[in-house]
């Protein structure tokens, strides 16, 4: 039984029913997904209070909850259902999942960084499913709910876990490392992402190093070497990964191919099909780990050519009238907005190349100077610009006033404004890209579409 009861035990100050040795198949926090056999984790947020739903949980299959101390126990519960007392119901998931981490005992790597956490952590994963049983973060659960559940939803005989660790605060990235303890830790990038909160890009690059405070002992830590911010901690570092001098492994002879990249990297030839070169970077992180755990470059590259990466990032779709769309919606940020553009421009053979550029959140007080200096990667080979949004209208503001009549330039205030003017530019030879902050929900402007080319 995966959350037996001594680990239960172990986080508890008491229980609903003395002696009860059972254990329960796997941890939850929402009683509207099926939980057999389920331990149900009641958490406040900004809604609803997870305790007022206890009845739902055990129509969901749940035999066991925590229980925040203070809370009124439920009369009708089954005679068998049990409770475990807790001061913190958050805090007891949290403690829980650090305690079953060091049950199972994997080894865990911990990605974090501006940009390419969620894409780092699907290819790491791809890459080490060559030999083993490896468990990841699902979608991009990384938060201070979503590590613990990441880790409780570990198979028993797990021996890898790739664990992403979000955060828009400092101290964030901290509380997550040390309910992990990763065996190793990558960051793949500062940017600008989530500034509003942390003030600048040098304490952004703090919030991420934070990482480093969970680390077991022997472990490595691989990072951005082209990023100046993090220099200062290099000696920290088994090694650092980029494309400039300054990076002590260094990517080299970068070559773009139709729907990918060739590059050079620890003496090997490596091929990577997937868009964007900052992708060879995040591939890099994860070809020095698997050499590192002592896989073969025959293993990794295997691996490298069969990668199963989470949707709205760089996924290329067939669009309407032969046309391509690139849909990057998940999230957005100057850099990364920045980067997907840089993308398109270099893909080959496209006769019209259109850019759906929408709102970027958590900005703080530059937003709109950050906005606006997207406008600076905005130039030929681009043809065609549609920004969205009320935030967005600041990328469409500096792009007019760089007064380039080779590229069109529309704005929509909304979403469902943008799907009606795009609908003409759907036409053979062109690619659509799209891309925002996912509060947007931007990919909302796509018409039905098919999986990638
Ligand atoms: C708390 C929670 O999990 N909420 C989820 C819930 O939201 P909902 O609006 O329905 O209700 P409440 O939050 O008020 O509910 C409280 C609890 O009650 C449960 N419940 C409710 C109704 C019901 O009928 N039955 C119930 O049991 C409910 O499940 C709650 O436990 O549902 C939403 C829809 O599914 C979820 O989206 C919502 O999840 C929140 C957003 C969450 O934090 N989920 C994590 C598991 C997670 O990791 N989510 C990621 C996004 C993480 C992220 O934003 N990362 C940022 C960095 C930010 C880090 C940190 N500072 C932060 O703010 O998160 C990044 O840049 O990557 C994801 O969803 O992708
Ligand atoms: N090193 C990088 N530099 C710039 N952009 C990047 C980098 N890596 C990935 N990206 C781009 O950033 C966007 C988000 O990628 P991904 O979801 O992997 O990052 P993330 O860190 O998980 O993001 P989030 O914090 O929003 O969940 C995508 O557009 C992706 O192409
Ligand atoms: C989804 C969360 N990770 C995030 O980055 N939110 C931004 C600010 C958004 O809502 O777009």
């Amino acid at each position: 039984m995966k959350i037996d009861a001594s680990l239960l035990k172990s986080i508890a100050k008491g229980s609903r029913l003395k002696e009860d040795r059972r254990g329960f198949s796997g941890v939850s926090t929402d009683t509207r997904q099926r939980m057999e056999n389920g331990l149900f984790v009641p958490l406040k947020g900004e809604r609803f209070d997870g305790h007022r739903f206890i009845e739902q949980a055990i129509e969901a299959g749940a035999t066991g909850a925590l229980w925040k101390e203070q809370e009124p126990v439920p009369e009708q519960l089954p005679e068998t259902f049990q409770l475990y007392y807790v001061e913190d119901t958050l805090k007891a998931l949290q403690a829980l999942a650090q305690a079953y981490r060091e049950k199972v005992n994997p080894f865990v790597i911990g990605i974090t960084g501006s940009n390419g956490k969620t894409t780092t952590k699907d290819i790491v994963a791809s890459v080490l499913a060559g030999t083993a049983a490896v468990h990841k973060t699902k979608g991009n659960l990384n938060n201070h709910i979503g590590v613990p559940l990441t880790l409780l939803a570990m198979p028993e005989d797990c021996t890898y876990a790739v664990v992403e660790m979000g955060m828009n605060h400092a101290g964030e990235i901290s509380t997550l490392t040390q309910i992990a303890k990763p065996n190793a830790a990558i960051i793949t990038s500062i940017g600008d992402a989530h500034i509003e909160h942390l003030g600048s890009r040098e304490g952004i690059a703090a919030a991420k190093m934070e990482i480093a405070d969970g680390l077991i002992k022997e472990s490595w830590l691989l990072f951005d070497g082209d990023e100046p911010l993090l220099s200062p901690y290099n000696e920290q570092a088994e090694t650092t990964v980029g494309f400039s001098d300054q990076a002590a492994t260094k990517i080299s002879d970068v070559k773009t191919l139709e729907n990918g990249y060739v590059f050079y990297l620890n003496g090997a030839r490596w091929q990577l099909t997937m868009l964007g070169k900052h992708n060879v970077k995040n591939a890099a992180y994860a070809i020095l780990l698997a050499q590192k755990l002592g896989f073969s470059n025959a293993m990794i590259q295997k691996q490298l050519s069969s990668l199963a990466i989470t949707g709205m990032r760089l996924e290329k779709l067939k669009g309407p009238n032969g046309s391509t769309i690139i849909n990057d919606a998940y999230n957005a940020n100057p850099t990364s907005m920045k980067a997907a553009i840089e993308t398109v421009k270099e893909l080959p053979h496209y006769k019209r190349r259109v850019l759906v550029l929408g709102d970027i959140y958590e900005l703080g007080q530059d937003e709109e100077a950050l906005h606006k200096s997207v406008a600076t990667a905005i130039e030929p080979p681009i043809t065609d610009v549609v920004t969205v949004g009320k935030k967005g209208r600041w990328i469409y503001e500096a792009q007019l006033d760089k007064k380039d009549s080779r590229i069109s330039l529309v704005h929509a205030d909304t979403v469902v404004e943008a799907a009606e003017i795009l609908k003409p530019y759907y036409t053979k030879d062109t690619v659509v890209l799209i891309k925002a902050s996912r509060g947007l929900a931007l990919e909302e402007v796509l018409p039905a579409v098919k999986g990638g080319n």
